[in-house]
């Protein structure tokens, strides 16, 4: 029995969770193993409900489970609220609680996507297979924050501060992910302007000497985004902060066909994870059954690899999802000429099916 924390959210959010639940369901048939659910409101759904983005008991609880699978949260509902009580504020605070400080987003173009990446066939024919290592509790997401008035008028701030051992601990992660991959490190940071980088690129340099087998460069943030698009295939590991990670996770997300396609997992020191997709609530498309359900189906694959143990199960997760597009279904972000459309519910259905 894995108890798990289930947290829909807010949009897509308990839209991708549903479809995520039943492929669970199938995986907790097929292998034998009880899930226990325990359902949290977090998000702008709970600040309509008790007008706080997560109840205090509610992280309490959350910290007594294995796992934590969510949707995700926000909405332009929620949007003029004041920064401390936004819906995004649980995320921060789901994080920082249970400290998971290593967030994994692979972002794999699948043979049958080279179609609906943006890019043209002579870039992507090369293959695209990276794993985003983003720090995820230090950085301006956490540094010192707030506004005042200076010199007769109002100005706000936000500080990116990182330490040596927060440093430290992100960097052994992606060293030892390159290890079981193509054993190349690209640290991202913008060293020629933020002390705070400079550190980064000393830390992660003195961290590197422990794997004289893994090639590590280093490139600032602005051409890692244009090289991103220019020749994919030159990365394996991408090592980044906080924030450099949010903003070339999404791009990388574009790159192999879609942003409905990626998941993620935030792990710390022990077996504990929090796992979401990297999209969004996606007010433009909720409730009409029109999201890409994947990233949060292979999300919970990480689930199961990372918190549980369960390789084998987490390959039939990926592989039913292979099956899926091998087969032609297309949810409407990845559709190309010929290929099946459906939706939402449609797609997760089918990822079953092939479990
Ligand atoms: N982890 C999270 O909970 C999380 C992550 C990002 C944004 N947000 C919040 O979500 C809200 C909307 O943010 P946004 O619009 O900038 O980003 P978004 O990721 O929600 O949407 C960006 C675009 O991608 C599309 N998209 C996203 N997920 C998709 C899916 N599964 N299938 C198909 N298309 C998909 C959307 O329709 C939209 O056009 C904001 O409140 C933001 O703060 C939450
Ligand atoms: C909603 C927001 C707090 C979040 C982030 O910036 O980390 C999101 O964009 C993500 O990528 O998970
Ligand atoms: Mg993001």
């Amino acid at each position: 029995m894995h108890r798990i924390a289930v947290i829909p959210g807010d949009g897509i959010g308990p839209e991708v969770i549903e479809q995520a639940l039943l492929v669970l369901d199938k995986i907790s048939s097929k292998f034998g193993i009880k899930f226990d659910y325990i359902f949290i409101d977090a998000g702008g759904c709970a600040i309509d409900k008790y007008g706080v983005p997560i109840r205090d008991e509610d992280l309490e609880l959350v910290k007594k489970c294995e796992a934590t699978l969510l949707g995700a949260v926000g909405g332009p509902k929620w949007d003029n609220l004041p920064g401390n009580l936004r819906p995004e504020q649980a995320l921060l605070k789901l994080r920082g609680g249970l400290k998971v400080y290593a967030n994994l987003r692979p972002a794999v173009l699948y043979d049958e996507l080279k179609d609906s990446s943006p890019l043209k066939r002579e870039i992507v024919s090369k293959g695209i297979d990276i794993l985003v290592v983003r720090e995820l509790i230090g950085g301006m997401y956490f540094g010192p924050k707030g506004r005042e008035i200076r010199n007769g008028e109002e100005v706000a701030y936000d500080t990116e501060i990182y330490s040596v051992s927060e440093i430290e601990r992100i960097a052994k992660v992606a060293f030892e992910a390159a290890k079981k991959r193509r054993k190349k490190v690209t640290s991202v940071d913008k060293a020629n302007i933020l002390e705070s980088s400079r550190l980064w690129r000393e830390v992660v340099s003195r961290v590197a000497k422990d794997y004289p087998d893994i090639e590590l460069n280093h490139m600032y943030v602005d051409n890692a985004s244009m090289q991103l698009v220019k020749d994919p295939s030159q990365f394996d590991v991408i090592l980044t902060s906080n924030m450099f990670g949010d903003i070339l996770s999404d791009e990388a997300s574009m790159i192999v066909g879609s942003i409905g396609m990626l998941a993620s997992a935030s792990l710390g020191e022990g077996s504990i994870g929090l796992y979401e997709p990297i999209h969004g609530t996606a007010p433009d498309i909720a409730g009409q059954d029109l999201a890409n359900p994947v990233a949060t189906i292979l999300s919970a694959a990480m689930m199961l690899r990372y918190s549980f143990n369960m390789e084998d199960a987490a390959k039939a997760i990926e592989n039913a999802v292979k099956i899926a597009l091998k087969e032609g279904y297309r949810t409407r972000d990845i559709y190309t000429e010929n290929c099946k459309l459906v939706g939402t519910k449609q797609m997760g259905k089918i990822i079953c099916e092939n479990i």
